[in-house]
């Protein structure tokens, strides 16, 4: 893997900052690229400090142009992109009737669209090398649903669509593409500013003591996932949604 570089989108925090980490580990070279490349310094100085290398990115997902503009840089300084990982997202909560037609598009906008254009823009390095590596981050919400997110779960569940076609379009160039799904993943803002507010329509705590394994996710679980789909033992999986999540759906 010394020689690979990877993108993980929504790299600033949480899931994102965790699996730009690993990958880090592994002697990928990692582009980190959130909504402003401020954002992304403290998870570039933490895989600088342990001895890997990373260049922040900012970059709004939504928008191509900017899109386009960071991976030229990404490429000019660290090399053409091999991985990319496809987590940058937002969470949603409101009861159906009140989805306004603004809100639902901006769902779909940033999960489901920005996901489309970066991938759109890494790929051509992927076909090129004939190996590239994909890896969805979707929601458990696409697989079990959730009330009051269905703008959400749609979003997630159209990643999951996306990565089951592109893995039969791009098996013969040595491309995977896989998708995770978590849930109640803690200590990221996503999950703590939707418990605090009083958003979250699920009993996270029952559901957690219900089991199977009686613990919130980590940020650590989902990179634990990433790093072994990035590898090359992982060759032969492809267009999967490997759930992650305690078992609590099987
Ligand atoms: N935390 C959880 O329990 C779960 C999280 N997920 C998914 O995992 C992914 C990561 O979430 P967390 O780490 O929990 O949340 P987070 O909010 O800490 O991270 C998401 C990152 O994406 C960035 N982002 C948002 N819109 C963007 C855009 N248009 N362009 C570029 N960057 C953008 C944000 O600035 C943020 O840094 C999300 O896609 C989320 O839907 C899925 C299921 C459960
Ligand atoms: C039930 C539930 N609550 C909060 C969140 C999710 C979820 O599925 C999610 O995927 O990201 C934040």
């Amino acid at each position: 893997m010394e020689n690979k570089v990877a993108l993980i989108t929504g790299a600033a925090a949480g899931i994102g900052a965790s699996c730009a980490r690993r990958l880090a580990a592994m002697g990928i070279a990692v582009g980190v690229l959130d909504l402003d490349e401020a954002r992304c310094a403290s998870t570039v100085a933490s895989i600088v400090e342990a001895g890997g290398r990373a260049l922040a990115l900012g970059a709004d997902i939504t928008d191509r142009g900017q899109v386009k503009e960071a991976l030229a840089k990404l490429r000019s300084e660290l090399g053409p992109i091999g991985l990319l990982v496809n987590n940058a997202g937002i969470p949603g909560f409101s009861s159906f009737l009140e989805i306004d037609d603004e809100a639902w598009d901006r769902m779909i906008r940033i999960n489901l669209t920005g996901s489309f254009i970066v991938t759109q823009e890494v790929l051509p390095d992927m076909i090129a090398a004939e190996w590239g590596r994909i890896i969805n981050i979707s929601s458990m919400a696409a697989q079990a649903g959730a009330p009051r997110m269905a703008h959400y779960a749609a979003s997630k569940a159209g990643m999951i669509g996306m990565t089951k076609a592109l893995a039969h379009e791009l098996g013969p160039n040595g491309i995977t593409v896989n998708c995770i799904p978590p849930r109640f993943i803690t200590g990221t803002i996503m999950s703590d500013q939707s418990f605090a507010a009083g958003k979250q329509p699920l009993l996270r705590d029952a559901e957690i003591a219900a089991g199977p394994i009686q613990r919130a996710g980590r940020p650590e679980d989902i990179a634990g996932a990433v790093a072994w789909l990035a590898s090359d033992e992982a060759g032969f999986v492809t267009g999967q949604v490997i759930g992650v999540n305690g078992g609590r759906y099987i």
